[in-house]
């Protein structure tokens, strides 16, 4: 990727030196709202934490919706200032966590800030984060293609990102904002690991028949992957228990581990954790 596009060389290597020991950065995006990315998000570092010897980061950096806290447990929490930036804020020894829903007085207020602002604050959230080391950081971004992810992309620039995944639902209205979002990481040169289609039918928990909530008229993702040679992660079935263990605050993984929602998020993280170790293979076979 390109050195640092629009983060001059200071901010460049300040950048560097605070996210020098987080090994793996993985973007979640989405192009419409509402199709599930903060709980994939969630559920994926979740999922990455279960494994104690990994030390698991995620960001939220939906400015303007932010629902990592909630999801994770941590509402009402503030960040907290040491001598070595912000901390972030632990739901397990782990698994850390910062979102602006931490800065915010009350999860109800409104975030309306113009670009600049947002920029400034994705800058801080990168630069002033006391991370430590990390396996992986996980960063939910906000619906669509704005200021915020070009942000991020050329802030992270100045170290690395593994690549992003894109969720999707198997809807025609979603999938065609895929395909831009898809647009989007060819054009600023972000790698794809690859599309999930999420709430992709019902499995019957009582009689485990599947039914198709969102017919998709065109294929769906599987068609779209294959027509734009994009992966494929996987579709993660529709469960109403996802709801109501992230209203919880707690990981649905761990309250339903026999779910077919389950079993297809951990197949996903397993081949996200897969391509983030091939290409740390392949990045220090150039260096
Ligand atoms: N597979 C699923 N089965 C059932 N409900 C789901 C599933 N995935 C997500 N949901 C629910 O769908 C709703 C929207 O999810 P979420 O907030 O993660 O979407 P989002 O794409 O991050 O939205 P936004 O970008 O607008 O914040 C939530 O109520 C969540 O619990
Ligand atoms: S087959 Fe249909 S009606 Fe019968 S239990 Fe399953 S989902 Fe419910």
């Amino acid at each position: 990727m390109a050195e640092a596009a629009g983060a001059p060389e200071a901010e460049a290597a300040e950048l560097r030196a605070r996210l020098r020991a987080v090994r793996h950065t993985v973007l979640v995006l989405s192009g419409k709202g509402g199709v599930g990315k903060s709980t994939f998000s969630a559920l994926l570092a979740h999922g990455l934490a279960a494994d104690e010897t990994k030390q698991v980061a995620l960001l939220d950096i939906d400015i303007c919706g932010p629902s990592i806290p909630k999801m994770m447990g941590l509402e009402g929490e503030q960040v907290h200032q040491s001598g070595s930036g912000w901390s972030p804020v632990y739901v397990e020894e782990n698994l850390g966590v910062m979102s602006v829903g931490f800065l915010l007085s009350s999860p109800d207020d409104a975030v309306i800030w113009r670009g600049p602002k947002k920029n400034g604050l994705i800058k801080q959230f990168l630069r002033d984060v006391d991370w430590g080391e990390v396996d992986y950081l996980i960063v939910d971004t906000p619906p669509g293609t704005s200021d915020e992810h070009l942000s991020i992309v050329q802030y992270l620039s100045a170290t690395h990102i593994d690549g992003a995944v894109i969720v999707t639902t198997p809807q025609e209205v979603s999938l065609q904002d895929v395909r831009k979002e898809i647009n989007f990481c060819r054009k600023v040169k972000l790698p794809i690991i690859g599309v999930v289609e999420n709430m992709s039918g019902f499995v019957c928990p009582k009689c485990k028949n599947e039914s198709q909530i969102f017919p998709p008229t065109t294929g769906g993702a599987e068609k779209m992957c294959q027509n734009l040679n994009v992966s494929l992660l996987g579709k993660v079935p529709l469960d109403p228990q996802i709801g109501k263990s992230c209203d919880r605050g707690q990981s649905f993984l761990a309250e339903a581990p026999e779910s077919p929602a389950t079993l297809s998020y951990r197949n996903i993280i397993q081949r996200i954790q897969e391509y983030c170790e091939q290409r740390h293979l392949q990045e220090e076979k150039i260096m």
